[in-house]
């Protein structure tokens, strides 16, 4: 049987979404993986030709020829740049629509372009920090895992889209282990690596340097790496954040889990922002999204970069092919 294509959805209007699509066809009309887009062809900046369809199996005949589009409809035009709280009700509508294609075994997988957070809040009172929380919600799943993972680097947030403040009392014992084993089974599923290296950074500078920097450290982090060491994982923490992410070091291990969100995609932003993929991990269908935003001070110039999406709609095809043969 032919590989299913992958649902991409068309996420926040007004950011470089559209474009993006768009220039992910061009690339990929060739060689695949096929995909169709959730949205509002209206909203493409009409520089590809593109063909509306009904069904994903309609996918395979037209995507050589054009970018297969599946209705979404956004009650409004988009404008570059500038959100509108009107699309929200669409763009979360798109994201629920591409769950049920992959959960129903329509798509392989989804592939989300970004969204503005903050418009789905206003427009439809969206109760969701981010994608990787409303999916773990769509996908009936407790705790989820956020994994960025380039060729130089994969890395976890424990904690994912709060506050820094709220970061100490949401590190709790329970989160950190559910969080590495989640990521074990991830790499080990859908990466291919039959015993996953993990180097777990400590909250603190110097790793809380014996007590005298914090001692979340010693107190809460170390014991969950004992207890999971002894169950045969291969642990090495908790590791000082500020060295462990420099070349050497990083041949060490292959996911870097952190405690906060900044502590985790600093450095991957820094060292490979244009080929970095967000997964999430621990759900019942294959996600992957680009690792950068809506990017509003480039909409509609014609200079976003596509390489992140490109990866991103490539793992999505690689794990939902590992997926099925599994
Ligand atoms: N997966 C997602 O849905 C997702 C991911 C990250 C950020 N966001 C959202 O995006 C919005 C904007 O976030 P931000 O400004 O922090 O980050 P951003 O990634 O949108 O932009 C940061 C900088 O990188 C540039 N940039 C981003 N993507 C680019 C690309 N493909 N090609 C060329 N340049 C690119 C932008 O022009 C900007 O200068 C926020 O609402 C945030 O929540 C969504
Ligand atoms: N935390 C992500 C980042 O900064 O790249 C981003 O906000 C996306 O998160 P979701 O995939 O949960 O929307």
């Amino acid at each position: 049987m032919a590989d299913l294509p992958i649902a991409l959805t068309c996420g926040e209007p007004a950011g470089i979404g559209p474009e993006l699509a768009e220039t992910a066809w061009q690339e990929l009309r060739t060689d695949g993986p096929e995909f169709f887009l959730i949205g509002d062809a209206n909203h493409l900046p009409g520089n590809v030709p593109h063909k509306r369809i009904d069904d994903p199996t309609e996918v395979a005949d037209i995507f050589p020829n054009a970018l297969p589009v599946l209705h979404q409809d956004f009650g409004a035009p988009r404008r570059p740049g500038a959100p509108d709280p009107i699309h929200a009700k669409g763009v979360i509508n798109a994201i629920e629509r591409a769950v049920f294609l992959a959960q129903s075994g329509q798509a392989a997988g989804l592939c989300t372009l970004p969204i503005h957070k903050k418009a789905l809040k206003d427009g439809a009172g969206f109760a969701f920090p981010g994608h990787t929380e409303f999916l773990g919600h769509l996908g009936n799943v407790d705790h989820v895992v956020m994994m960025l993972a380039s060729p130089l680097l994969r890395v976890v947030p424990v904690t994912i889209h709060i506050a820094l403040s709220d970061v100490p009392k949401a590190l709790t014992p329970d989160l950190l282990e559910d969080t590495i084993r989640i990521t074990h089974e991830g790499l080990k599923r859908d990466f291919g690596l039959s015993a996953p290296r993990l180097a777990i950074a400590g909250l603190n500078p110097h790793a809380g340097e014996g007590g005298v920097m914090g001692r979340e450290d010693m107190d809460l982090i170390a014991p969950v790496l004992e207890k999971l060491t002894q169950e045969g994982l291969n642990l090495r923490g908790p590791l000082p954040a500020d060295t462990m992410f420099h070349a050497r070091a990083r041949e060490s291990y292959d996911a870097a889990i952190c405690m906060y969100h900044d502590q985790a995609l600093i450095p991957i932003k820094a060292l490979d922002f244009d080929r970095g993929v967000n997964v999430t991990l621990g759900l019942p269908f294959v996600r992957t999204s680009p690792d950068h935003g809506t990017a509003f001070d480039i909409a509609g110039k014609g200079l976003a970069n596509p390489a992140s999406t490109l990866e991103a709609l490539r793992l999505a095809a690689k794990m939902g092919a590992a997926r099925k043969d599994a």
